[in-house]
């Protein structure tokens, strides 16, 4: 893909302060994990279950805004500037979501399987600028099954709340029994990684030792809002180079409140949960939903080297 010209009156972000940017973030996040992984490895740590409507607005506010950006990144890649064009491409995103939404609750015991393979091929795109395809899917898949190994009954507990009980025990199972073989894999990866990129070798391990041992909606809230949605902003902001942060953040307009917004309606009608478990539910379908349409713009149909 050709590189993309600037947008009118964008200035050229200066690349020392981009690199600089990712490395900060980098050893920052590292230090974050560590500090939440290593005293919940010796049973230190805390629990989010009790705390849902906690780890709900940290989702809603630090993590579907990197979501809301698509619309922009898509108007740049392919000029949907139009009111038609850009109603077309939203009934295509928006269809998708909705058609995997469908599949949810028809499918379930397809559903969430095919949800969570798909969430480790995403978050495996977290290292795209480190380590090629195969081993960075192989971190991917660690990272999003390494939940159920140590903590498979609260994993169990909040899928319970998004499909039927058996689907949320066997999915648990199946990703209990699949993270051993992912985990040693990605160990692998990360010391092989350490050779020729120690810091991204280590932000890999850190991350994985808080897939491990943290509970599992710390690691979740840690890791989506603390890596994966903050190094999508970043590459947000490199794609598109508005002038300002201020400007930054119009570029999620007006996605991200109707997102939000959406989610908390759909919450005060989601059966037999409290306010705090509804939140989280919604948010947790919303996600895999929109996971089709976001995977497919931001892993797909990404120029290079952004
Ligand atoms: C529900 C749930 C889990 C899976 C969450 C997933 C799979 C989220 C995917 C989000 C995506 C793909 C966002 C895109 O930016 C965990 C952490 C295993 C355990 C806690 C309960
Ligand atoms: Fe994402």
């Amino acid at each position: 893909m050709p590189n993309l010209p600037a947008l009118p009156g964008a200035v050229a972000a200066p690349q020392l302060t981009q690199r600089a940017l990712w490395h900060w973030h980098r050893l920052g996040f590292t230090a974050l994990a560590l500090a939440i992984a290593l005293p919940s490895a010796f049973g230190a740590g805390l629990s989010l279950l009790d705390f849902p409507l906690l780890a709900a607005t940290a989702m809603l506010l630090l993590g579907v805004p990197h979501g809301a950006f698509d619309v922009a990144l898509a108007h740049r890649r392919w000029e949907i500037g139009t009111p038609p064009a850009l109603a077309c491409f939203l009934a295509l995103y928006v269809g998708m979501a909705a058609a995997f939404a469908a599949i949810w609750f028809l499918l379930p015991q397809f559903a969430l399987p095919v949800f969570i393979a798909m969430s480790g091929v995403h978050f495996a795109g977290d290292w795209r600028r480190d380590i090629p395809l195969l081993p960075r899917m192989v971190v991917g898949l660690a990272l999003i099954t390494a939940p159920a190994l140590l903590h498979r009954e609260p994993v169990t507990e909040i899928f319970a709340w998004l499909v039927p009980a058996d689907v949320a025990v066997t999915t648990a199972e199946v990703m209990a029994a699949a993270s051993i073989p992912l985990l040693q894999a990605a160990a692998l990866v990360a010391l092989v990684t350490a050779w020729s990129r120690p810091a991204a070798a280590l932000e890999m391990a850190a991350t994985l030792l808080l897939a491990v041992f943290a509970a599992p909606l710390v690691f979740f809230v840690s890791y989506w809002c603390g890596l994966h949605s903050a190094r999508h902003v970043f590459s947000v902001q490199a794609e598109l180079q508005p002038r300002t942060l201020s400007g930054l953040a119009r570029l999620s307009l007006p996605y991200a409140p109707i997102t939000i917004i959406g989610v908390m309606i759909a919450a005060l009608l989601w059966p037999h949960l409290d306010l705090g478990r509804a939140v989280l539910a919604v948010l947790f379908v919303a996600l895999a939903a929109l996971t089709v349409p976001h995977m497919m713009l931001v892993d797909q149909f990404r120029p290079k080297r952004t």
